[in-house]
């Protein structure tokens, strides 16, 4: 089997295992990214067999949205429901801690306010994503408005990043869905993520960034040695 083929059949080990804490009559985040779907489509399946009812999910991106119409599951929106019982997204970097770095699909502002009104929010990974210290592995994507772009870009370089716009594969600059561009800024190991994301979080400009620190409650990771559940400790 190749890695790729055996990381997704992780991934769908991790997401299907999400699947099982939710109970008919949820409200449930639906998250982006190749984990993610499989959650998505395993919801699906056990809405079509009558296995689970009454479930409406809440999109964290537009083509979630889409895929989640097209699979026939009810959608919702954080007007209509406020409080989300459960949210399965994934993750691009887990420390020990459940903080997490996200933002790969470059939806983390739908993400993070769908984790911020859920319940529960549970992660589901494969263990090539565990790392002892978030940003050894992967750069903080950072949400920006497109005006002064650039300026943003260089402050963040000034806090000791490198930093790079996201573009598409035309090499145009990647958009969100709300119209925003995508900065990734590469710290390295970062030893004090509380403050970094207190300084981003201020900076007019930037809308958001791939900071989760204590939204996941719950991780969910298929490895080698068959799936853990880890639950962070209520605080
Ligand atoms: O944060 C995300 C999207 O913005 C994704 O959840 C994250 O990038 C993980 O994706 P994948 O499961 O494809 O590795």
């Amino acid at each position: 089997m190749s890695d790729a083929v055996q990381r997704d059949a992780l991934k769908r080990l991790a997401a299907e295992q999400a699947v099982t804490l939710i109970q008919s009559g949820m409200v449930v985040g639906l998250g982006v990214g190749s984990t993610a779907i499989f959650a998505i489509r395993r919801i699906a399946e056990l809405l079509a067999s009558g296995e689970l009812r009454d479930i409406v999910g809440v999109p964290c991106a537009l083509r979630v949205e889409e895929e989640a119409q097209r699979l026939g599951i009810p959608l919702t929106t954080l007007e209509e429901h406020s409080q989300v019982d459960l949210t399965i997204d994934g993750a691009d970097e887990v420390d020990p801690q459940l903080n997490l770095i996200k933002g790969g699909g470059a939806a983390l502002l739908r993400e993070k306010i769908v984790a911020q009104s859920s319940r529960r929010e549970v992660i589901v990974v494969d263990e090539a994503k565990l790392s002892p210290v978030l940003g050894t592995q992967w750069a903080i994507p950072v949400e920006v408005v497109r005006f002064g772009w650039g300026a943003q870009a260089r402050w963040i370089a000034s806090l000791g990043a490198e930093v790079a716009l996201r573009r598409q594969p035309d090499g145009e600059p990647l958009t969100t869905d709300q119209g925003n561009y995508i900065l990734d800024c590469n710290f390295g190991p970062i030893a004090d993520l509380t403050t970094l994301a207190t300084q981003l979080s201020l900076r007019t400009g930037i809308v958001d960034h791939g900071l989760f620190l204590g939204l996941a409650t719950d991780l969910i990771v298929a490895g080698a040695d068959g799936i853990r559940h880890i639950q962070r400790p209520a605080s």
